[in-house]
């Protein structure tokens, strides 16, 4: 459908409150890397849209690069074991790297990711995430940044998609039940 407008059932979280939440998570970013370079990660496609209000929201100078994984489905989903469809640019030995993402689910995304770039030996590794589903987490993760807990329902919108639309929202919201027919 051209106009969207019907396919929205609820507003999770509005546009003022998400900018607000980046820039509050922004401060403590500032604050913990004062004096440091940081590298910050994206993890592509969902994270663009908090690196780019990230990023802006940050004094520390900082670098970014992006890698692109994908899980295999059912199957490996449930072993966390993902294929690296773009990897970094950037030699991350020694240097302090903060991951971006919009949302942590299951969170063997994330579990999988940490191993990988552990084993690149940075100086330190964090993570930043805009959303995260406690009830959904199937391995615990230690995420150092979270703009919001959320209940476990499908979310839309500030990067996340469905069937790759509806990223662009500037707002978390929820899909009515005739967009999944
Ligand atoms: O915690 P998990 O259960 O691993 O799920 C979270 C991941 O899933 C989504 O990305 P997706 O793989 O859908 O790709 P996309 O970012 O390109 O939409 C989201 O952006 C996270 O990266
Ligand atoms: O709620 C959600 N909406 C869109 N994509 C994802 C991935 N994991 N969880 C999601
Ligand atoms: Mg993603």
């Amino acid at each position: 459908a051209a106009d969207m407008g019907n396919d929205l059932e609820k507003v999770l979280i509005p546009e003022d409150e998400l900018q607000a939440k980046i820039k509050e998570l922004a401060g403590r970013i500032d604050e913990d890397y004062a004096g440091k370079d940081l590298l910050l990660v994206g993890v592509l496609k969902g994270a663009v849209m908090v690196m780019a209000d990230l990023a802006r929201a940050l004094h520390v100078p900082v670098q970014m690069d992006w890698m692109a994984v994908s899980s295999y489905g059912a199957g490996t989903k449930s072993s966390g074991v993902v294929r690296v469809l773009k990897d970094l640019d950037t030699d991350i030995m020694g240097r302090h790297v903060l991951i971006v993402e919009d949302i942590i689910d299951s969170g063997l995304t994330l579990h999988w990711l940490l191993e990988n770039l552990k084993s690149r030996n940075p100086a330190s590794l964090e993570i930043c995430t805009a959303l995260r589903k406690p009830d959904a987490v199937k391995v615990p993760i230690d995420v150092k940044y979270v703009g919001y807990d959320i209940p476990n329902e499908f979310v839309i919108g500030y990067g996340l998609d469905y069937a790759e639309r509806y990223r662009n929202l500037p707002f978390i919201g929820t899909l009515a039940p005739h967009v999944y027919k």
